[in-house]
């Protein structure tokens, strides 16, 4: 009997060849410039504005719900803008390590809407400034700080009330804000006095309230806002003059602000120096109180701080301490703490653009895209940390703190190149602050421990609610 015309084997074999080819053609034609495809993308309806009333009803809410739908890529269409929201450990890794994106491209059009610093002088200067504030708020120079921030901390808790009930919230604005600005800008040199910090305070608050639509939309949208923005620039510009004459001549007895002066060299310095005083009041604020109320709310949390401060110090009361930052390395419990509220409390998205078509999760993200990344939800990643909902401070354990590092997926700053330059001296400043207070203080909350806000992207998150506490001096 004949046998077949084609073996089985090599028939097996044409058929194989055959779908494969078939598949070549297919994944070639389907992307005929063979990319990836772009991310799925949320455009809402109206044109420009696109999904931004949707998602500005409630940001944070809005991001996740899109994230559980269409996966840790997707892109949003927003007043004018395309937000590719990127979450994931892939996602994170190309946020701060690949080369396709650009930190500078992404604020500096927010930088110029809220200091009005033109896009050639702040190319010119931003990476020199970062250098300078790296190096100077660096961890082995908090030294330069410690003496004074302690000094200015409790000249300015010895002028609260011995005991009273007031929003958590105001008790730390005022004693952070003078010491701080008298420690990084000089003594004296901000308004800090009662009868000058009133008008001043209310301009700052306006500013910092509208910081994240300001940032990006035009000013004209914001008339009071832009009032605000205006009175300090102008306040800068009187302070800046009188520093310029004035600043010291050894490097030891300047302030942060007097080296940002030499670096800028006469060029948008009032500009600059009204960036500073954001940048350093913004976050560490909210940072405090979220610190202080989860503290507080804890019964058994804040008997673990109050013992470990008294181990360190004797028994907590009104005695004169005085910190330094070796004793700030025997309160862990209280750092752990103060990490863990940042953790859940951390900015609802930092930026960067993308220069060059990235490709991360099988697509590809066009260049042009804002690529948003949120700390607030990897924060919330089981991955990184287990039961991420829940306060716990044992997450962070001695010998991480001991090392200076942070847990993995932990981005409150950031990360890669342009991590915040602060953070040192903001943990340093909020470690002693919160000592201070518990130390000196017994305190009673009187509201429910507030949920965050959902209403804002940028920055540490905002309480949606009061929190009133009754304090009283430790005998
Ligand atoms: C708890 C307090 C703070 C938090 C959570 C925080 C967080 C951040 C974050 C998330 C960024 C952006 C980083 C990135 O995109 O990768 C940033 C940038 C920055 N932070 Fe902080 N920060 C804090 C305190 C401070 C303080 C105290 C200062 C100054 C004394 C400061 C100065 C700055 C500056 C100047 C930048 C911009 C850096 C640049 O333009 O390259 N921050 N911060």
């Amino acid at each position: 009997m004949p046998g077949p015309l084609i073996e089985p084997n090599s028939a097996v074999g044409i058929l194989l060849g055959l779908l494969a080819g078939l598949l070549v053609r297919y994944l070639l034609t389907r992307n005929p410039r063979n990319h990836p495809p772009s991310p799925p993308c949320i455009r809402g309806w109206i044109p420009w504005l696109g999904a931004a009333l949707e998602m500005g009803k409630g940001p944070l809410e809005f991001i996740e719900k899109a994230r559980q739908k269409y996966g840790p890529v997707f892109t949003v269409v927003a007043a004018g803008n395309r937000l590719t929201f990127i979450s994931g450990k892939e996602g994170v890794s190309a946020f701060f390590k690949s080369k396709q994106v650009n930190f500078t491209q992404a604020v500096q059009k927010p930088v110029q809407h809220t200091a009005s610093i033109a896009e050639e002088s702040f190319y010119k200067s931003h990476d020199d400034i970062l250098k300078m504030m790296t190096f100077r708020l660096s961890h082995n120079r908090l030294n330069a700080h410690i003496t004074r921030l302690y000094n200015e901390f409790t000249l300015h808790l010895d002028q609260l009330s011995p005991q009273g009930t007031k929003e958590l919230h105001d008790l730390v604005r005022q004693v952070m804000y003078p010491a701080v600005v008298d420690t990084l800008f000089g003594k004296g040199v901000c308004p800090t006095a009662k009868n000058t910090l009133k008008e001043f305070e209310e301009h700052f608050r306006t500013f910092d309230e509208g910081f994240e639509y300001g940032s990006q939309l035009p000013e004209w949208f914001f008339k009071d806002w832009s009032l605000s923005k205006q009175w300090l620039l102008k306040l800068f510009k009187n302070i800046v003059a009188k520093e310029e004459e004035n600043k010291p001549s050894e490097d030891s007895a300047k302030a942060l602000l007097h080296h940002l002066l030499d670096r800028l060299k006469g060029n948008d310095t009032h500009n600059y120096s009204l960036l500073l005083l954001w940048a350093s009041q913004a976050n560490a604020n909210p940072m405090t109180f979220w610190a202080l109320a989860f503290i507080i709310s804890e019964p058994e949390v804040y008997e673990k701080a109050i013992s470990e401060i008294t181990s360190v110090f004797g028994k907590a009361g009104q005695q004169d301490l005085s910190i330094t930052e070796e004793d700030l390395k025997r309160l862990p419990f209280v750092k752990s703490c103060i990490l863990e509220a940042m953790r859940l409390r951390s900015p609802g998205a930092i930026t960067r653009k993308v220069v060059k078509p990235l490709k991360v999760y099988n697509y590809e993200i066009p260049p042009g895209d804002l690529l948003m990344l949120s700390p607030y939800w990897v924060h919330r990643d089981p991955q990184y940390f287990p039961e991420p909902e829940k306060f716990k401070p044992e997450r962070w354990t001695q010998s991480i703190l001991e090392k200076n590092a942070f847990l993995a997926g932990f981005i409150a700053f950031g990360g890669g190149k342009y991590q915040c330059p602060g953070r040192w001296f903001a943990l340093m400043e909020i470690h002693m602050l919160v000592v201070l207070f518990l130390y000196k203080y017994e305190f009673q909350l009187l509201d429910p421990f507030p949920k965050q806000s959902n209403l804002h992207l940028v920055g540490t998150q905002q309480p949606d609610g009061p929190c009133r506490v009754k304090y009283k001096l430790r005998e």
